[in-house]
């Protein structure tokens, strides 16, 4: 038997996630919920709904999370760490809210949160954060005391993260026809998002000219890109693209598109493109949709041989680098000394997101941070 480990004081973790649609019936109740009040426009909604009729109106979100919660449990099992761990979902079945009743009914008072994006921002921490705290206020109204509740640090830059990515770049690089390997590019992918919001992601002092989300997402290319340059010897070009805009076309969005791009490296004579998803934690529509499909259909129509890499996924050194996550935060809450891992230059992120941190257009209570209620 492993030594017990020592997740003291936290008592259970909650993976939390985006959730998606199980069949066609499904499709558009989660797309309502994904949208009420956004802001979307309806001609968007209508285009989307499609992607996921496509794929039978099943998102491989919630197989991708079910695979995750198998990886971690399997990693905490052999490993000694007997925490509990449960899986909630931001807009769709199992609901958040329905998952921190339960938890709080098995008697789960101080619950670690395991968010299934890696990087700051409004919509990938803060809106996680807003949804913490809508459910924690229903379990009040409720009668239910609500536990108390943390979110583990963004792990973009964790090993356990980022070299699984590398391994799955060099298996695609390696896929190429041999004559357009050593030429091939990679652009790294992530979500498009607001200019306006990309600019204040992050803590205030990391705010303004792309802000936390563009410099965590550039300093995780950077190391990958090197790892890479390392295994295959071949020093490649490579950019930060971005995919899956929504919104209204007058507002601003991070750019360019991946479906532009492509067009502008086959233009300038590129022979091969690599598109490696960073900005995502699992093979979801986002991926499957407008990478697989989107841009892989106007890479055919350019002639322009393409391969996308991996995510992450439920990859056995991310079972473990969560873990790792969950006893440095369990030691540095306990006042032991800890020293947090992360490659590239950025180093660690906060514990605890700060007052102001990836603030939203219309303030709202935002659990788990300096700005919270349930302090
Ligand atoms: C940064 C970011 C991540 C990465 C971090 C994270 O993972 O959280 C992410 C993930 C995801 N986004 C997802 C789905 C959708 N996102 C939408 C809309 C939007 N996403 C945005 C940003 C992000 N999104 C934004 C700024 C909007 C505009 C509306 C708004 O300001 O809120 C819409 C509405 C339709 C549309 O406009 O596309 C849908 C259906 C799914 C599930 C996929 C599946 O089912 O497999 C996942 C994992
Ligand atoms: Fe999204």
């Amino acid at each position: 038997m492993p030594d017990v480990l020592d997740a003291t004081p936290y008592d259970a973790l909650l993976l939390l996630s985006f959730g998606g649609p199980e069949g066609p019936d499904d499709v558009v109740p989660f797309l309502e919920n994904v949208t009420r009040g956004r802001g979307i426009p309806k001609e968007r909604l209508k285009e989307v709904g499609q992607h996921y009729f496509l794929f039978g109106g099943v998102s491989p979100i919630n197989d991708q999370n079910r695979a995750l919660l198998d990886a971690l449990r399997a990693d905490f099992a052999e490993h000694g760490l007997e925490v509990p761990v449960y899986w909630g979902n931001r807009n769709w079945a199992p609901y958040l809210t329905d998952t921190l009743r339960e938890m709080v009914r098995d008697g789960r008072r101080r619950v670690l949160v395991l968010a299934t994006s890696a990087y700051a921002s409004y919509s990938g921490c803060r809106q996680y954060r807003e949804n913490l705290a809508d459910a924690l206020a229903t379990l009040e109204q409720e009668g239910l005391e609500p536990p108390k509740i943390d979110k583990l640090r963004h792990y973009f830059n964790h090993p356990g993260f980022i070299e699984p990515m590398v391994d799955g770049l060099v298996r695609s690089i390696e896929d190429l026809p041999e004559e357009v390997r050593d030429g091939a590019h990679i652009a790294f992918t992530t979500h498009s998002i607001p200019t306006s919001a990309a600019d204040t992601s992050g803590p205030v002092e990391d705010q303004g000219d792309g802000g936390a989300y563009v410099r965590q997402h550039l300093d995780v290319a950077e190391v990958i890109a090197g790892a890479v340059r390392e295994r295959t010897g071949v020093d490649r070009p490579w950019q930060l693209v971005y995919q899956s805009r929504s919104g209204a076309p007058h507002i601003p969005w991070l750019e360019p598109d991946i479906c532009d791009h492509l067009e502008e490296r086959h233009a300038a004579g590129v022979p091969a493109v690599v598109m490696a998803p960073i900005g995502f934690v699992s093979d979801h529509m986002e991926v499957l949709y407008d990478l697989d499909t989107e841009a892989t259909a106007k890479a055919a129509e350019l002639g322009l041989p393409v391969r996308r890499s991996a995510t992450v996924g439920a990859d056995p050194r991310f079972a473990a680098a969560v873990r790792d996550l969950i006893l440095e935060r369990a030691a540095a809450e306990s006042g032991r000394s800890v020293a947090p891992c992360a490659l590239g230059a950025l180093g660690p992120s906060h514990n605890v997101c700060p007052v102001g941190c990836c603030p939203a257009r219309t303030p709202r209570p935002a659990a788990a941070g300096a700005d919270s209620p349930y302090a």
